[in-house]
């Protein structure tokens, strides 16, 4: 039986996915009139309306009551530690991070955030290129479960895997969570790009060079440049550049067209972006890109400006 912390977008599609094979899913939230109104509406209408949930999923408000089962953390990346503070003791239950990103504070990955605060947990990453609303109406996805243990993985690739969800298995962590954390990043580059109007040809510029930026921190860090090539990198920067489902590339979108953004929404990348840097720095890494992406955060470089910057750095082999 699994387990889902967070009722957000992802955390519910995942559940209702498992739910659909007939799988016993638990969709914990920690918002009690989320779970009443989830519980006597049977869907989340905040975030995925008219996708009613299946029979076999069940909506709890009491963490204590989760059963044995892998248990799924689809928080935010700068949540996940505060949500894991929170949660008592899982014992021998695999805990699967379901984000993407780097923590701001600490610079660290997701599965390393668990390790952090729950040393000795069997630790896995869930990541690739798949929409919530995707999952949730049960069209085709494929995805990347990645663990260092590879028995844990195997158990959990099997047990994970649904009728739309295919999973495909690595033991190569960091390489997984670094293409899921990166390519938010570059989303918001080529969001920011398209809505500038600087044309279709500067996104694929963008996207091509944000792939090496992904690939030089990751074999920095010891990943495998097969992983970044695979769904986790190469798969899910393509979905995200080139999706208004994506809310990174609507962020992007709306920074190159001067248009507002609400704050509440989850933008994973503008974070990551500025943890990213830093540990860029700190490697001495050049990621210009990332550069960028900091610069349209923060406010101190306009979409031309950044653009120029980029264009007029010193020519190199590619
Ligand atoms: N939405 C998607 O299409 C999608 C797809 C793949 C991966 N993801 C990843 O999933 C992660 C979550 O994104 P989302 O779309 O579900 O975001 P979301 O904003 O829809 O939901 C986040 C949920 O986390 C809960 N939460 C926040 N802090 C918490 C805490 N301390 N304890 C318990 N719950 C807490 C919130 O109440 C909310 O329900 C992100 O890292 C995102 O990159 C999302
Ligand atoms: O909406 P985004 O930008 O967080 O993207 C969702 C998923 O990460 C796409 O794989």
């Amino acid at each position: 039986m699994t387990s889902v912390i967070g009722a957000g977008a992802f955390g519910t599609a995942l559940a209702i996915s498992l739910a659909r094979d007939g799988s016993e899913v638990t969709l914990w939230a920690r918002d009690a009139a989320q779970v009443a109104a989830m519980s006597a509406t049977r869907e989340n209408a905040a975030r995925l309306p008219d996708l009613g949930f299946p029979d076999a999923l069940k909506v709890t408000g009491d963490v204590e009551s989760l059963p044995e089962g892998p248990v799924l953390l689809a928080v935010p990346m700068q949540k996940l530690r505060a949500a894991l503070q929170d949660l008592p003791d899982f014992g021998a239950r695999p805990l699967v991070a379901c984000c993407k990103g780097i923590e701001l504070t600490s610079r660290l990955s997701p599965v390393q955030v668990i390790g952090d605060v729950r040393p000795g947990a069997r630790a896995a990453i869930l990541t690739g290129p798949s929409f919530a609303q995707d999952i949730a109406k049960g069209l085709p996805t494929a995805l990347t479960l990645a663990c260092d243990d590879d028995d844990t993985g195997r158990d959990l690739q099997t047990t994970l895997t649904t009728a739309n969800i295919r999973l495909y298995r690595t033991v190569d962590v960091p390489g997984a969570e670094i293409g899921g954390a990166v390519k938010n990043v570059m989303a918001i580059a080529c969001g920011a790009a398209i809505g500038a109007g600087l044309g279709e040809s500067a996104r694929a510029a963008l996207m091509t060079r944000g792939y090496a930026e992904m690939l030089r921190m990751a074999l920095a860090i010891g990943a495998r440049a097969e992983t970044l090539a695979g769904l986790s990198g190469f798969g899910d920067l393509t979905l995200t550049c080139t999706s208004r489902l994506s809310r990174n590339y609507r962020y992007g979108l709306s920074i190159g067209e001067g248009a507002p953004f609400d704050p509440s929404v989850t933008v994973e990348g503008a974070a990551t972006a500025r943890a990213l840097q830093a540990r860029a720095r700190a490697m001495r890494l050049d990621m210009p890109i990332t550069d960028a992406v900091v610069g349209l955060i923060d406010g101190s470089r306009t979409v031309k400006e950044a653009m120029t910057d980029l264009l007029s750095r010193p020519l190199k082999e590619e």
